[in-house]
This record gives C-alpha cells, structure tokens and sequence, in this order.
C-alpha cells in the first residue's frame, strides 16, 4: 500500500489506469471528465489531492489533441487544488515524432539490386492494401484518407505542361497553403464534413516540390515547433515529472526543463524473444529504418545473435514516387528467422514493406516486436495481408479492438513497468533499474 499518492487517469486508457492502481493497491482518483457542448473539455477532481503526490495516465492515442488538451487541464486541475507534485504519465507521447526541426533525408546511392541478389522480377515495394497516398487508390473504409489531398496536389504540380501546351505557373506558397487548409474540411451536400486528408510525420520527408513550391535547403520556417510546444504546454498547466515510453528521438527529453523519465520497452521485448520465439539464437534482428537502428543493435547486442539493416532510399524525382522509395538490406536473412523491432507503428507501412523484403530476401519467419501499437487507418487489413507472421506490441495505448481485428498480434502488457515507475518516484527511490538499455 502506498500512502499520500493520487493516481489519476484521463480517458485515453482507463484499462491501464486500473491495471497500475490494482497493482498498486489504491483506488483511482475520483474526477469527473467530461465534453460541453461545444466540444471543449470539462474536468472535475472530486477527491482532494492538497499536499498529494499526483500521478495522471494519459498516453497520446485514439482522439490525441483531446486527450492532451484534457491532460494539460487535470495537471492544471491538480495544481490549483494544491497537489504537492504532478506528474504526467504518459506511455506513449503525443507529438514527440514531429521533430522540431524538419528535414529531407538524403539517402546512399540507389542500387538496383540488394545484398547482392537481383530483386525478382515481379516484386514491388507496394504494400496490400495499398498504402494511403495523394494519387494513390481510394482505401476503403479509411476515415483520414488522402484522396481529396490528391486531387488538389494534382492541380498544383509545379511547371506542368498544360494539353494545350502552355506552361504552368507554379503558385504561390501562399495560394499553395490556403488550397491546401481549404481542402481540409470541405462541407457535403448533406451538411456533414468530408473527411480530412491525414499525413503521417513521414509527410515531413516530402521534397517542398511536391506541393508546387520550391524550399530553401535546411528550416522550414512554415512547419509548426510542435515537439517544442506540447512539452512547453505541460510544463506551463504545471506538471513537475514526466514517465513516457521509448521516445522515438529520446533526445526529446531536453525539449524539457523538468524531469523525463523516459523508459525502455527492450527488457519486455527482449523477454518475448527468449520465452517465445523458438531457436532465437538463430535468428536474425532486423531494424526496418536508419532512424531505428540503435534501439534495435541493442537488443541484438543483448542477445548476441545477427543483425541486419534495412535502408530506405528516398530520391524520388516526382511527387507521385515517394512511397516507391527503394528498400536496401544490409545483411544476410537466407533462411533465417527474422525479427523486426521498431518503435511505433502507425500506418504499418514502414513495417510490412520490411517483412516482404525480408521474404524477398529468404526469411523463413517474420515476427515485429514493436513498442507502441497505433494502428491507424488501413493498417489493421494491411498487416493481416502482409508477410508478418506475428506482430507483437504494447499497450502503451489500447489495443483490445486490435487485437479482435488481427489475428497475428500479442500483446505485452506495460502497467507493472509504468506501476513500478511511480513506486520507485513516489519514494524518491532510483528507477534507473527499469531504463537499463543492457
Ligand atoms: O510506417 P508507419 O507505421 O506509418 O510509421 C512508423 C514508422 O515511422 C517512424 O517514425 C517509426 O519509427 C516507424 O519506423
């Protein structure tokens, strides 16, 4: 039993509120959280947190802006009711992919074939479904689907020749945007709002050209400081700590000027590996990006078995190549298990293009350990349709209706981490201990 602490959940992940205050021994925080009518969050603490050690759960999933807006307000809440020390908990953190700083990757020059092999001669990168995109096929069923996005792109190509020959003038970065932002919410005959076009922070990567505008190499001033913002934002409702989950840049944590602890799904994952994954000393870690590579050579370097790399070559030439960017293995999968281990899935496209390399290149197996499970938009269908065999993640957000919809996923389950997390703050004891990376 732990004295003078308040655990607190937002709506976000109510199953993992429990799981923590079960394991823990104390009974969530009485609050109301509610919506006005006009969409505005509404919170209430009915439980008096004066000179308590407050802990609030909230991740950064399902209807992110609200979740963090309502987590901006409960610190806030608590705060003003006189609570001695608010912490945020927040198993997967919203915004901490949008870099501040954004950039378009230059890769290693192109080959035409990988690992020495020539690529077969029917095989595309294409993902089944086809992965969400300007120009790309209609996705059934996808709420943040593209195509409106498409069309408008395809009206703004910079320097297309027109049928009638005349050259078109490229528009304005101004016109450029306002066509953009006005394609967002368009309204339908029957009064409802179409669906907005989504991007993934991959959209980030995206040559300005691709929009009909030419970009000054290095800082785009016109992308928003979001990573900056939201840990400002938190700091400013009054949160005094921090404890997330595999920051995807762990170097996010000097955007703050509290504490952030931020830590490691590895030891769960790497438990996965050893009690599951049969003949895994055989096996081969395969990181699916550049950008993963560490988190990934660390767990190989636990274990001591193989490792290898897959590099995404990004020089398209027109906007419509982006998602044809080619995949290089770096490294030996021939009849070897492989097990791919990443950060985040969002729209499952980074991770099945990786699995059908790796089939391509002769993997008899393909498992993904990944720590936080989004699944947004057609990735669900997408993976069921992949090379996976089995997809293994978190619950740092939920994934109850995932799981129902995917057959090959498991799922790990974090609160004894995050309960152990608050144990050891609560008491001011070292945590270190549950963010050993070997
Ligand atoms: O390809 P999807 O699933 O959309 O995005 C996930 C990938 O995007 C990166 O930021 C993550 O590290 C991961 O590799």
């Amino acid at each position: 039993m732990v004295r003078n602490i308040c655990l607190l959940g937002g709506n976000s992940h109510p199953q993992l509120t429990d799981s923590v205050c079960n394991i823990l021994g104390i009974p969530p925080c009485n609050r109301i959280l509610s919506k006005f009518s006009g969409g505005e969050s509404r919170c209430e603490i009915k439980d008096s947190v004066r000179g308590k050690d407050v802990y609030i759960i909230q991740s950064g999933s399902g209807s992110v802006n609200d979740n963090l807006m309502e987590l901006c307000i409960m610190i806030s809440a608590c705060k003003t009711g006189s609570a001695k020390r608010v912490t945020a908990v927040v198993p997967l953190f919203p915004y901490s992919r949008q870099p501040d700083f954004p950039y378009n990757k230059s890769g290693a020059p192109l080959s035409g074939s990988s690992n020495g092999h020539a690529q077969k001669k029917d095989y595309t990168f294409e993902s089944v479904p086809a992965t969400p995109r300007p120009g790309g096929p209609r996705s059934s069923g996808l709420l943040n689907g593209v195509n409106g996005l498409a069309e408008k792109l395809a009206k703004t190509t910079t320097g297309d020749r027109q049928p009638n020959g005349n050259e078109q003038h490229p528009p304005k970065r101004s016109d450029t945007l306002s066509s953009l932002s006005s394609n967002t919410s368009r309204h339908q005959p029957d009064g409802s709002l179409s669906s907005q076009p989504s991007f993934t922070t991959h959209d980030y990567e995206k040559p300005a050209h691709s929009v009909g505008f030419q970009a000054k190499p290095g800082y785009k001033q016109w992308v928003a400081l979001a990573g900056t913002l939201v840990a400002d934002l938190l700091t400013c409702a009054g949160a005094d700590h921090i404890i997330t989950m595999d920051l995807h840049d762990p170097q996010y944590q000097g955007f703050f000027d509290i504490p952030v602890d931020n830590l490691y799904g590895k030891p769960l994952i790497q438990n996965y590996i050893q009690q599951y994954i049969p003949d895994y000393r055989d096996a081969v870690v395969v990181s699916p990006d550049a950008g993963g590579a560490k988190r990934a050579s660390l767990i190989r370097d636990s274990l001591d078995i193989d490792f290898a790399l897959i590099h995404k070559e990004r020089r398209p030439i027109k906007y419509t190549e982006q998602r044809n960017a080619s995949m290089m293995l770096v490294g030996d999968v021939s009849g070897r298990v492989c097990i791919l281990v990443d950060d985040l899935i969002d729209t499952g496209n980074t991770i099945t293009r990786a699995a059908k390399l790796l089939k391509n290149e002769g993997a008899t197996k393909v498992y993904a350990l990944v720590t936080h499970g989004v699944f947004s938009g057609d990735s669900i269908p997408r993976i069921n349709a992949s090379y996976i065999d089995k997809i293994i993640v978190t619950n740092s957000v939920p994934q109850d209706e995932h799981k129902r919809l995917c057959p090959k996923l498991e799922v790990l389950d974090i609160s004894a981490v995050f309960a152990e997390a608050i144990r050891r703050v609560h008491h001011g004891e070292s945590i270190s201990v549950l963010f050993q990376y070997n």
